[in-house]
């Protein structure tokens, strides 16, 4: 189409330092800094931004940039001899003209290549070799996806070991209202007690104060619910064993130049990573850790549900309105690509089986709703009852 962006832009961002601008053709876009290899921007369809960015970020180097995605490479936070978090995030990165193909079934088309490798001066702080090959992609539903890849070119016949994360900052309407998924009963260090192992407890995850932990052996997808804006995060990744949570709060905020004193209420990292495990490579070896994020319209509901403000009637109209609602919350769950669905009443469980991955499968037929309605009679006879839907079990119920 005339007039048309380009979908792979190479233009000067803040301070005339370099940036890609990735664009999809419904419409999100990303931004990508060569400086630290670092992901500014992601936005939806709507252009909506979904990463958090300081308006006190400083865009001067050496200094890392306050949010978005910073790679911490090849250390994460203090957990080494390295400066916090590795030097990848504030050096010079290229555009990679040649990476080594990826796999023939990854479909995307606006996309960049980065490459880092070790200037002299680097080398006299981590005396290794090696290849880092980043790509940020867009998927054609607006995911924002990075890959990693690690190559040891040491030619010393040394191996070398790294610890790794994308610490992703995101944008969050207000912290204390967000939950995170998928982190609880696991074990953690607790980086404000030491770094000593606890568990979590069975819970989704809230905010209430600082917080900075780094989850051991991680499930590969979790999700952070922003229930103001009714917008989940979810999170898939592959070869990252471990989810740093982090914010840090009032205090932890006045002390850092480049974040606004009251901008943690709106910012919460949770960040794929390798930490407890470092990777070791030897020469030759390569290593690969794949992030794949996407923002999807939020449907988790819980408590007293009143069926008559349901202003909806999507669908079969002879449904009565609470009928109506769980029809609607199974499809927006659906959305949220999950593979099962669970709804309770107040007097039982009832369990609608789901595995899909698109809308076009057909989801629940108004008669199993019935069914389920007849069953559940008393239930449903009243207003105001007590009705909780969740994706893959991962949410409490709360009578
Ligand atoms: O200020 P930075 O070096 O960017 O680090 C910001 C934060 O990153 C991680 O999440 C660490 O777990 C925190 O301990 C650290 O405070």
């Amino acid at each position: 189409m005339a007039g048309e962006k380009p979908q792979v832009e190479i233009v000067k961002g803040v301070n005339g330092l370099d940036k890609v601008v990735l664009r999809e053709v419904r419409g999100s876009s990303a931004e990508v800094y060569l400086y630290g290899g670092h992901v500014t921007s992601w936005k939806n369809d709507h252009e909506e931004e979904l990463l958090f960015l300081s308006n006190k970020a400083m865009f001067k180097p050496p200094k890392a940039i306050r949010g978005g995605i910073p790679i911490c490479f090849p250390q994460f936070g203090s957990h080494g001899t390295l400066e916090q978090h590795g030097f990848a995030r504030n050096r010079f990165w290229s555009i990679d003209t040649d990476p080594p193909p990826f796999p023939a079934n990854i479909s995307h088309n606006a996309f960049v290549d980065l490459i880092l490798k070790p200037s002299e001066e680097d080398a006299k702080i981590w005396p290794h070799s090696y290849e880092f090959r980043l790509r940020v992609a867009l998927g054609p539903g607006g995911d924002l996806m990075l890959t990693s890849r690690i190559r040891n070119t040491n030619n010393d016949g040394k191996a070398f070991s790294f610890t790794f994360a994308y610490h992703t900052y995101f944008l969050v309407s207000d912290i204390s209202e967000v939950r995170v998924e998928g982190l609880e009963t696991l074990d953690y260090l607790d980086n404000l007690q030491e770094k000593e192992r606890f568990t979590e407890q069975g819970d989704a995850i809230t905010f209430e104060s600082e917080v900075d932990k780094i989850y051991l052996s991680t499930p590969s997808k979790i999700a952070i619910i922003d229930h103001e804006k009714k917008r989940t995060f979810v999170l898939r990744k592959d070869g990252l064993p471990d989810a740093v949570v982090w914010n840090p709060w009032d205090k932890k905020a006045k002390a850092m130049s480049d974040f606004g004193d009251d901008e943690y209420k709106h910012m919460l990292c949770v960040e794929a990573a390798v930490v407890e495990k470092p990777i070791t490579l030897k020469p030759g070896e390569e290593w690969k850790g794949r992030l794949e994020l996407s923002a999807v319209p939020s449907s988790y509901c819980s408590g007293q549900l009143d069926p008559q403000k349901f202003p909806l009637r999507l669908v079969d109209p002879s449904l009565s309105r609470m009928e109506q609602y769980i029809v609607v919350r199974v499809l927006l769950e659906a959305l949220v690509d999950c593979d099962l669905i669970i709804c309770l009443f107040a007097s039982g469980v009832i369990i609608i089986k789901l595995k899909f991955n698109n809308l076009s499968t057909p989801v629940v037929s108004t008669m199993k709703i019935k069914e389920m309605v007849q069953h559940h009679e008393e239930d449903l006879g009243s207003d105001g009852h007590d009705v909780n839907i969740w994706a893959n079990g991962m949410h409490k119920w709360k009578p």
